[in-house]
């Protein structure tokens, strides 16, 4: 088969499929890197420095090993060819016969993109989260997932069918992950709520009551809640997950520690967002 195929394709074609694989079979270089990027404050950085940097800044920044930087200038034009940064010469580069110090010849500033990394309501907390070992390794037992017979009593995920409990319980037994779980969802529901207030902010108007249903620490009831102080505002969540978020409650925001499948507190609308899944 392979032979017949390199009788008919000519190798532009060839070499072009060839680096389709890899760029196939190395994405994850990509994800990892931009989680690198936000571990070390990357974004940050050339947000703090007036949204551009220089190689030397961000080396600076981040506390690159000074052997290290050529291979921090590749992560960045990786990064910044994946649409997270942008790259301009710096002014005067390039006047000097070659004699400039190249790790200040490119300014890197944030696409569209990278700016949801930084400042407020940003979503940096994800990249933590979606490239955690325990997500990532769950993806490992896709095959065997797709092959074997569902349970009875329903589909497990494949982060159960990889790791034998759910995330939330996951989330109960290793502090760290439980805490990344947390950041992400927190950082995922305040923006998402955000941008329905300012974009579809009138679904709230002549609504006096909303319960949030699986609304985790109610981090997005709470940008409700303080958007609309009239609102009375209630999260429902498992009792494990309501636990300690319950005592940060609020004038117009409550907690119910509760199962949706047995009962869901009276109100006038019902919100339901599922956010985070990988
Ligand atoms: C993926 S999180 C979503 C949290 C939040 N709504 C968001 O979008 O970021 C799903 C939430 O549903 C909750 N949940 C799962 N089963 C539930 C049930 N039977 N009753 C109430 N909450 C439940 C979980 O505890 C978890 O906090």
């Amino acid at each position: 088969m392979t032979l017949k195929l390199l009788m008919e394709v000519s190798p532009q074609e060839l070499l072009e499929s060839l680096a389709e694989l890899q760029n196939h079979v190395l994405g994850y270089v990509k994800s990892t890197s931009l989680k690198c990027a936000v571990d070390l404050g990357i974004p940050a950085a050339i947000h703090k420095r007036g949204g551009t940097a220089t190689l030397a800044d961000i080396a600076a920044d981040a506390k690159v090993h000074p052997a290290k930087v050529a291979d921090l200038r590749r992560m960045m034009a990786l990064l910044s060819a994946s649409g997270i940064f942008t790259t301009t010469a710096a002014a005067g580069a390039g006047d000097d016969g070659g004699a400039t110090d190249d790790t200040a010849a490119v300014q890197y500033g944030l696409t569209t993109t990278g700016r949801f990394l930084v400042g407020w309501r940003n979503l940096s907390p994800v990249a933590p989260f979606f490239v955690n070992s325990l997500i990532v390794s769950s993806f490992f037992d896709l095959p065997a997932w797709l092959t074997s017979e569902p349970a009875p009593a329903g589909a497990v995920s494949l982060f159960e069918q990889a790791h034998g409990c759910s995330r939330q319980e996951m989330a109960g037994k290793d502090a760290g992950f439980g805490g990344v779980l947390r950041d992400a969802m927190t950082a995922d529901s305040e923006l998402f709520l955000e941008v329905i207030i300012v974009d579809k902010g009138r679904i709230f108007r002549g609504v006096s009551s909303i319960v949030d249903v699986g609304a985790g620490n109610g981090a997005g009831t709470r940008v409700v809640a303080k958007a609309f102080p009239r609102i009375k505002c209630t999260v429902l969540d498992l009792p494990q997950s309501v636990g300690q978020a319950a005592a940060a409650g609020d004038d117009n925001l409550s907690f119910v520690a509760g199962d949706m499948f047995e009962s869901i507190p009276p109100a006038d609308a019902v919100l339901l967002k599922v956010g985070t899944h990988p």
